[in-house]
């Protein structure tokens, strides 16, 4: 077999397996002498059911991989495909579309409806979507996350971590292809913060989600598969089963 079909054929089964591909992917914000180079040529590929977490020193591009890879953001160059979909093919209503549906995110800081029960919070992306919500199904996201008794509870009335619950089972609830979550234990205390990553990891354990998170804590990054690590926008290394002494001893030696 020739050298390109077999390198087709191996782009192909890559595609299979990720849920997420970043190639060459370049974002500059503003312009000549002002012009930020937030990343500058990252390739990353993110395997199907696997948790990934992202780190680097303050500025060096995590939040702009995270908002690149799930479409809330335009490389500037290269290409993002999540889905199967190449990103940049899309027109903004499509792409819209997709991150309603392909696509979950859960923010530090939770981000939910006041005025909402954590149930209507977690039907909400359904409602925007135009998709009236299976009772059953919302049951169970709810159940997954181990609120099934607190569905008609509104955000003042959870903890910080049930909050941080809803904003789980909301970002799961439309079956995306990826749940991209950006510091999401920054607003809770350690207990709470390692109880929300292990529901994380149990999210792709139990579930076959997929995850990625920025983080800048050692332990938060010990609960993935792997930790991609950035300097300066660029994607420097990667460590597959990290332990939190292993992570740490990395981020010395990048921000030394
Ligand atoms: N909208 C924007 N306009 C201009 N510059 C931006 C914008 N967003 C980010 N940047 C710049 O791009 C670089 C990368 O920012 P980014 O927020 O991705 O880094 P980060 O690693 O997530 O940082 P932190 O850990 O401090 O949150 C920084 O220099 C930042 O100032």
């Amino acid at each position: 077999m020739g050298r390109r079909a077999t390198s087709v054929i191996e782009a192909r089964a890559a595609a299979a397996t990720s849920a997420v591909s970043l190639t060459g992917v370049t974002k500059v914000y503003g312009r000549g002498s002002e012009a930020v180079h937030a990343l500058r040529g990252v390739d990353a590929d993110i395997r199907r059911g696997s948790f990934t977490a992202v780190m680097g020193p303050s500025g060096s591009g995590k939040s702009t991989f995270l908002h690149c890879a799930a479409g809330l953001d335009r490389p500037t160059d290269g290409r993002v495909e999540l889905a199967g979909t190449d990103i940049a093919t899309l027109s903004e209503t499509k792409l819209t579309k997709l991150r309603r549906t392909r696509v979950g995110f859960v923010f530090q800081a939770f981000n939910l409806v006041g005025s909402l029960t954590a149930e209507q919070n977690v039907t909400l992306p359904l409602r925007l979507a135009g998709e009236r919500p299976d009772k059953k199904w919302v049951r169970e996201v709810l159940g997954r996350v181990g609120l099934a008794d607190r569905a008609k509870h509104r955000p003042a009335q959870l903890s910080g971590g049930q909050q941080q619950r809803v904003a789980i089972a909301r970002a799961l609830v439309t079956r995306p292809d990826v749940l991209f979550a950006d510091e999401p234990t920054g607003a809770l205390d350690t207990r709470t913060g390692r109880e929300v990553l292990a529901l994380l990891r149990q999210v792709v354990d139990g579930y076959g989600h997929t995850v990625v998170m920025v983080t800048h804590d050692p332990v938060a990054a010990s609960y993935a598969d792997r930790v991609v690590f950035l300097a300066d926008g660029r994607l420097v290394d990667t460590l597959d089963a990290p332990t939190a002494e292993a992570v740490a001893d990395r981020m010395i030696h990048m921000e030394g």
